[in-house]
């Protein structure tokens, strides 16, 4: 039987403020979001580790969500993030821009990331898949 493949996502918020220049409506105007930030990775084997501290984990969930914290989600809390990014910080830009640095920042793991999902309200979010 073919093995599953087991995913480990870790969920976080942050609070910050942009405008979308040349934006048709109201989001012209510098308004603010708590955004939820959604990560799932997967082992490059798609398993489980054997042996060590993670026996049986993915990627212990603490020290994935000190990488993800310290290195995306801290930056950007409480900020303006027309003043974090060099393109207009729509949902798809920012997703597909923290997709990749967080690939590169596991990329000393053993673990690939495979989804981000980026919350901008309640009812709108975008998902950016490996
Ligand atoms: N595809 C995208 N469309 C819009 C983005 C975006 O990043 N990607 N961003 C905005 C604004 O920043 C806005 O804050 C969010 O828009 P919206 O979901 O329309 O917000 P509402 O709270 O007004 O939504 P309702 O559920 O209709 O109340 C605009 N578009
Ligand atoms: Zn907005």
């Amino acid at each position: 039987m073919r093995q599953p493949t087991v995913r480990t996502t870790k969920i976080f918020t942050f609070d910050a403020a942009h405008f979308l220049p040349g934006h048709e409506g109201k989001c012209a105007q510098m308004h603010g979001h708590t955004y939820r930030l959604e990560v799932t990775v997967e082992r490059k084997d798609g398993g489980v580790a054997t042996g060590g501290p993670e026996d049986g984990m993915v990627i212990d969930f603490g020290r994935l969500s000190a990488l993800i914290k310290d290195r995306v989600v801290d930056k950007l809390d409480h900020k303006v993030l027309n003043d974090c990014f060099p393109f207009r910080p729509t949902s798809e830009n920012m997703a597909r821009h923290i997709f990749i640095e967080l690939s590169a920042i596991l990329a000393n793991e053993d673990v690939n990331v495979v989804r981000v999902v980026l919350w901008e309200t309640p009812t709108s979010y975008v998902e950016v898949t490996a």
